[in-house]
Protein backbone atom coordinates (compact mmCIF):
# COMPACT_ATOMS: atom_id res chain seq x y z
CA UNK A 1 0.00 0.00 0.00
CA UNK A 2 1.43 3.06 -0.66
CA UNK A 3 0.74 6.45 1.31
CA UNK A 4 -1.86 7.64 -0.54
CA UNK A 5 -4.27 4.75 0.17
CA UNK A 6 -3.05 5.13 3.88
CA UNK A 7 -3.74 8.58 4.21
CA UNK A 8 -6.97 9.59 6.37
CA UNK A 9 -6.53 12.98 6.12
CA UNK A 10 -5.09 15.04 3.10
CA UNK A 11 -4.82 18.12 2.86
CA UNK A 12 -3.10 20.19 -0.10
CA UNK A 13 -2.90 23.64 -0.77
CA UNK A 14 -4.88 25.18 1.71
CA UNK A 15 -6.03 28.49 2.14
CA UNK A 16 -7.91 30.41 4.58
CA UNK A 17 -8.72 33.96 4.44
CA UNK A 18 -10.22 36.37 7.23
CA UNK A 19 -10.99 39.40 4.56
CA UNK A 20 -7.67 40.62 3.31
CA UNK A 21 -5.43 38.73 5.85
CA UNK A 22 -4.00 35.28 4.87
CA UNK A 23 -3.91 33.09 7.88
CA UNK A 24 -3.40 30.13 6.46
CA UNK A 25 -1.08 29.98 3.06
CA UNK A 26 -0.88 26.72 0.89
CA UNK A 27 -0.52 24.40 3.38
CA UNK A 28 -0.51 20.76 2.98
CA UNK A 29 0.25 17.40 4.87
CA UNK A 30 -1.62 14.34 5.04
CA UNK A 31 -2.42 12.02 8.02
CA UNK A 32 -2.11 8.04 7.70
CA UNK A 33 -3.55 4.87 8.98
CA UNK A 34 -2.45 4.34 12.67
CA UNK A 35 -0.36 7.71 12.95
CA UNK A 36 -0.68 10.54 15.52
CA UNK A 37 0.31 13.71 13.68
CA UNK A 38 1.09 17.27 15.50
CA UNK A 39 0.56 20.81 14.40
CA UNK A 40 2.66 23.25 16.08
CA UNK A 41 3.49 26.85 15.89
CA UNK A 42 3.48 29.72 18.07
CA UNK A 43 0.70 31.89 18.81
CA UNK A 44 -1.65 32.75 15.81
CA UNK A 45 0.69 30.32 13.25
CA UNK A 46 -2.80 29.24 11.63
CA UNK A 47 -3.11 25.42 13.68
CA UNK A 48 -6.78 26.76 14.54
CA UNK A 49 -7.55 28.26 11.14
CA UNK A 50 -6.44 24.69 9.41
CA UNK A 51 -8.00 22.52 11.97
CA UNK A 52 -11.53 24.62 11.75
CA UNK A 53 -10.90 24.19 8.54
CA UNK A 54 -11.14 20.22 8.29
CA UNK A 55 -13.76 20.37 10.48
CA UNK A 56 -15.74 22.34 8.14
CA UNK A 57 -16.57 25.15 10.32
CA UNK A 58 -14.52 27.75 8.56
CA UNK A 59 -14.46 28.39 4.96
CA UNK A 60 -11.02 27.99 2.73
CA UNK A 61 -10.15 29.69 -0.47
CA UNK A 62 -8.41 27.24 -1.68
CA UNK A 63 -7.45 23.69 -1.66
CA UNK A 64 -8.74 20.41 -0.90
CA UNK A 65 -9.54 18.62 2.50
CA UNK A 66 -9.92 14.26 1.87
CA UNK A 67 -11.17 12.85 5.05
CA UNK A 68 -11.39 8.79 4.48
CA UNK A 69 -11.43 9.77 0.78
CA UNK A 70 -14.08 12.05 0.62
CA UNK A 71 -13.75 15.54 -0.48
CA UNK A 72 -14.91 17.89 2.42
CA UNK A 73 -16.24 20.06 -0.24
CA UNK A 74 -18.00 17.55 -2.74
CA UNK A 75 -19.12 15.43 0.31
CA UNK A 76 -19.24 17.22 3.50
CA UNK A 77 -21.60 15.27 5.43
CA UNK A 78 -19.39 11.92 4.70
CA UNK A 79 -16.37 13.73 5.52
CA UNK A 80 -17.62 15.01 8.29
CA UNK A 81 -19.06 11.73 9.71
CA UNK A 82 -15.49 9.87 9.16
CA UNK A 83 -14.45 12.53 11.91
CA UNK A 84 -14.38 13.02 15.67
CA UNK A 85 -13.90 16.52 16.57
CA UNK A 86 -13.00 17.16 20.68
CA UNK A 87 -15.03 20.39 21.76
CA UNK A 88 -14.11 22.49 24.64
CA UNK A 89 -15.71 22.01 28.10
CA UNK A 90 -17.06 25.52 27.57
CA UNK A 91 -19.70 23.89 24.41
CA UNK A 92 -21.49 21.43 26.71
CA UNK A 93 -24.20 22.74 29.58
CA UNK A 94 -23.06 22.67 32.53
CA UNK A 95 -26.23 21.75 34.29
CA UNK A 96 -26.57 18.51 32.24
CA UNK A 97 -25.73 15.20 33.93
CA UNK A 98 -22.40 13.61 32.39
CA UNK A 99 -24.65 10.58 31.44
CA UNK A 100 -27.44 13.06 30.05
CA UNK A 101 -24.50 14.90 27.93
CA UNK A 102 -23.21 11.25 26.65
CA UNK A 103 -26.76 9.96 25.25
CA UNK A 104 -27.50 13.81 23.96
CA UNK A 105 -24.17 13.19 21.74
CA UNK A 106 -24.47 9.77 21.04
CA UNK A 107 -28.12 10.92 19.75
CA UNK A 108 -26.56 13.45 17.56
CA UNK A 109 -23.89 10.78 15.80
CA UNK A 110 -26.60 8.33 15.79
CA UNK A 111 -24.75 5.93 18.16
CA UNK A 112 -27.39 3.60 20.36
CA UNK A 113 -25.70 3.95 23.99
CA UNK A 114 -28.12 1.13 26.05
CA UNK A 115 -27.61 1.46 29.68
CA UNK A 116 -24.26 -0.95 29.94
CA UNK A 117 -22.95 0.61 26.98
CA UNK A 118 -23.23 4.01 29.14
CA UNK A 119 -21.72 2.56 31.85
CA UNK A 120 -19.25 0.77 30.10
CA UNK A 121 -18.06 4.42 28.25
CA UNK A 122 -18.15 5.97 32.18
CA UNK A 123 -16.22 3.26 33.33
CA UNK A 124 -13.18 3.40 30.57
CA UNK A 125 -12.95 7.18 31.44
CA UNK A 126 -12.61 6.62 34.87
CA UNK A 127 -15.83 8.67 35.92
CA UNK A 128 -18.52 5.52 36.79
CA UNK A 129 -19.38 7.44 39.67
CA UNK A 130 -20.31 10.16 38.13
CA UNK A 131 -23.08 9.72 35.86
CA UNK A 132 -25.48 11.85 37.65
CA UNK A 133 -22.59 14.81 38.24
CA UNK A 134 -23.62 17.56 36.43
CA UNK A 135 -21.26 18.20 34.10
CA UNK A 136 -20.12 21.63 35.67
CA UNK A 137 -19.34 20.09 39.27
CA UNK A 138 -16.34 17.86 37.52
CA UNK A 139 -12.83 19.36 37.49
CA UNK A 140 -11.14 20.24 34.53
CA UNK A 141 -9.25 17.16 33.96
CA UNK A 142 -12.18 15.27 34.56
CA UNK A 143 -14.12 17.37 31.53
CA UNK A 144 -11.58 16.59 28.91
CA UNK A 145 -11.81 12.91 29.19
CA UNK A 146 -15.55 13.64 28.70
CA UNK A 147 -14.90 15.33 25.76
CA UNK A 148 -12.51 13.11 24.44
CA UNK A 149 -14.63 9.87 24.40
CA UNK A 150 -17.45 12.18 22.89
CA UNK A 151 -15.34 12.69 19.86
CA UNK A 152 -14.90 8.61 19.56
CA UNK A 153 -18.39 8.00 20.57
CA UNK A 154 -19.41 7.08 16.75
CA UNK A 155 -15.66 5.37 16.23
CA UNK A 156 -14.11 8.05 13.53
CA UNK A 157 -11.85 7.47 11.20
CA UNK A 158 -10.08 10.52 11.92
CA UNK A 159 -9.96 12.42 15.51
CA UNK A 160 -9.24 16.17 15.76
CA UNK A 161 -8.15 17.83 18.92
CA UNK A 162 -7.00 21.14 19.53
CA UNK A 163 -4.33 21.43 22.40
CA UNK A 164 -5.98 18.66 24.46
CA UNK A 165 -3.84 18.53 27.20
CA UNK A 166 -4.33 22.50 28.65
CA UNK A 167 -4.43 23.23 31.74
CA UNK A 168 -4.25 19.22 32.58
CA UNK A 169 -1.94 18.22 35.93
CA UNK A 170 1.08 16.10 34.74
CA UNK A 171 -1.17 12.47 36.19
CA UNK A 172 -4.54 13.38 33.34
CA UNK A 173 -2.29 14.52 31.00
CA UNK A 174 -0.51 11.20 30.82
CA UNK A 175 -3.94 9.13 30.70
CA UNK A 176 -4.99 11.70 27.92
CA UNK A 177 -1.94 10.77 26.12
CA UNK A 178 -2.46 6.63 26.59
CA UNK A 179 -6.22 7.48 25.14
CA UNK A 180 -5.15 9.27 22.23
CA UNK A 181 -2.61 6.31 21.95
CA UNK A 182 -5.27 3.76 22.19
CA UNK A 183 -7.15 5.64 19.71
CA UNK A 184 -3.94 5.09 17.26
CA UNK A 185 -4.09 1.24 18.26
CA UNK A 186 -7.49 0.50 16.96
CA UNK A 187 -5.42 1.83 13.34
CA UNK A 188 -7.64 5.55 13.74
CA UNK A 189 -5.33 8.58 12.76
CA UNK A 190 -4.94 11.48 15.27
CA UNK A 191 -4.33 15.39 14.14
CA UNK A 192 -3.77 17.22 17.14
CA UNK A 193 -2.14 20.68 17.87
CA UNK A 194 -0.43 21.54 20.94
CA UNK A 195 2.58 23.83 22.91
CA UNK A 196 3.28 21.15 24.45
CA UNK A 197 7.42 19.70 22.62
CA UNK A 198 7.18 16.92 25.29
CA UNK A 199 3.68 16.00 23.99
CA UNK A 200 5.13 16.47 20.59
CA UNK A 201 8.14 14.68 21.23
CA UNK A 202 6.89 11.52 23.19
CA UNK A 203 3.05 11.56 21.60
CA UNK A 204 3.01 12.14 18.23
CA UNK A 205 4.76 10.00 15.29
CA UNK A 206 4.86 13.11 13.00
CA UNK A 207 5.09 16.82 13.57
CA UNK A 208 4.26 19.72 11.23
CA UNK A 209 5.46 22.77 12.26
CA UNK A 210 3.93 25.92 10.63
CA UNK A 211 4.40 29.45 11.47
CA UNK A 212 2.60 32.92 9.41
CA UNK A 213 0.02 30.22 7.89
CA UNK A 214 2.93 28.23 6.46
CA UNK A 215 4.08 24.85 6.73
CA UNK A 216 8.09 25.30 7.26
CA UNK A 217 8.98 21.04 7.94
CA UNK A 218 6.98 17.68 8.61
CA UNK A 219 9.01 15.03 9.53
CA UNK A 220 9.06 12.53 13.01
CA UNK A 221 10.52 14.48 16.36
CA UNK A 222 13.17 12.30 16.32
CA UNK A 223 14.14 12.89 12.24
CA UNK A 224 14.23 16.87 13.03
CA UNK A 225 16.24 16.35 16.52
CA UNK A 226 18.77 14.50 14.86
CA UNK A 227 18.51 16.50 11.47
CA UNK A 228 19.37 20.04 13.35
CA UNK A 229 20.84 18.82 16.30
CA UNK A 230 24.45 20.48 14.73
CA UNK A 231 23.00 23.61 13.84
CA UNK A 232 24.59 26.23 15.07
CA UNK A 233 21.43 28.21 15.30
CA UNK A 234 19.60 24.95 17.64
CA UNK A 235 23.18 24.93 19.79
CA UNK A 236 22.45 28.38 20.65
CA UNK A 237 18.97 28.09 21.68
CA UNK A 238 19.63 24.83 23.34
CA UNK A 239 19.80 25.50 27.34
CA UNK A 240 20.09 22.01 28.55
CA UNK A 241 23.38 20.70 26.88
CA UNK A 242 21.03 18.53 24.97
CA UNK A 243 19.02 18.95 21.71
CA UNK A 244 15.55 18.85 22.17
CA UNK A 245 12.85 19.78 19.93
CA UNK A 246 11.87 22.79 21.37
CA UNK A 247 15.28 24.24 20.79
CA UNK A 248 15.09 23.17 17.15
CA UNK A 249 10.74 24.98 17.24
CA UNK A 250 12.49 27.73 18.52
CA UNK A 251 15.48 28.24 16.20
CA UNK A 252 13.16 27.38 13.25
CA UNK A 253 10.59 29.72 14.26
CA UNK A 254 12.47 32.44 16.03
CA UNK A 255 12.73 33.80 19.50
CA UNK A 256 10.53 36.70 19.37
CA UNK A 257 7.13 36.38 21.15
CA UNK A 258 4.27 36.90 18.78
CA UNK A 259 1.99 39.63 19.22
N1 LIG B 1 -12.28 34.79 12.80
C1 LIG B 1 -11.15 35.44 12.54
N2 LIG B 1 -11.17 36.66 11.96
C2 LIG B 1 -10.03 37.33 11.68
N3 LIG B 1 -8.78 36.84 11.95
C3 LIG B 1 -8.72 35.64 12.55
C4 LIG B 1 -9.88 34.89 12.89
N4 LIG B 1 -9.49 33.71 13.45
C5 LIG B 1 -8.13 33.76 13.49
N5 LIG B 1 -7.67 34.90 12.95
C6 LIG B 1 -6.27 35.28 12.78
O1 LIG B 1 -5.64 34.28 12.00
C7 LIG B 1 -4.32 34.00 12.49
C8 LIG B 1 -4.22 32.53 12.82
O2 LIG B 1 -5.04 32.27 13.95
P1 LIG B 1 -5.22 30.79 14.53
O3 LIG B 1 -6.21 30.85 15.62
O4 LIG B 1 -5.46 29.85 13.41
O5 LIG B 1 -3.75 30.54 15.13
P2 LIG B 1 -3.22 29.40 16.11
O6 LIG B 1 -1.98 28.87 15.49
O7 LIG B 1 -4.29 28.42 16.40
O8 LIG B 1 -2.85 30.25 17.39
P3 LIG B 1 -2.85 29.90 18.98
O9 LIG B 1 -1.66 29.06 19.23
O10 LIG B 1 -2.68 31.27 19.59
O11 LIG B 1 -4.15 29.26 19.31
C9 LIG B 1 -4.11 34.94 13.67
O12 LIG B 1 -3.41 36.08 13.21
C10 LIG B 1 -5.51 35.31 14.11
O13 LIG B 1 -5.55 36.60 14.68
Amino acid sequence: MNNQQDSILKVTGLNVQYGSFTAVKDVSFDVRKGEIFGLLGPNGAGKTSTLSSIEGLVKFNAGSVVVDGFDAREKPLYARAAMGVQLQSTSFQPELKVSEILQLYAGIYGVPLTKDKLEEILKEIKLEDAGSKKFGELSGGQQQRVSLVISTIHNPRLVLLDEPTTGLDPQSRRQLWERIEAIRERGHAVLLTTHSMEEAESVCDRIGIIDHGKVIIIDTPQALIEKYKDDPEVIAVSRRGKVTLEDVFIALTGRAVRA
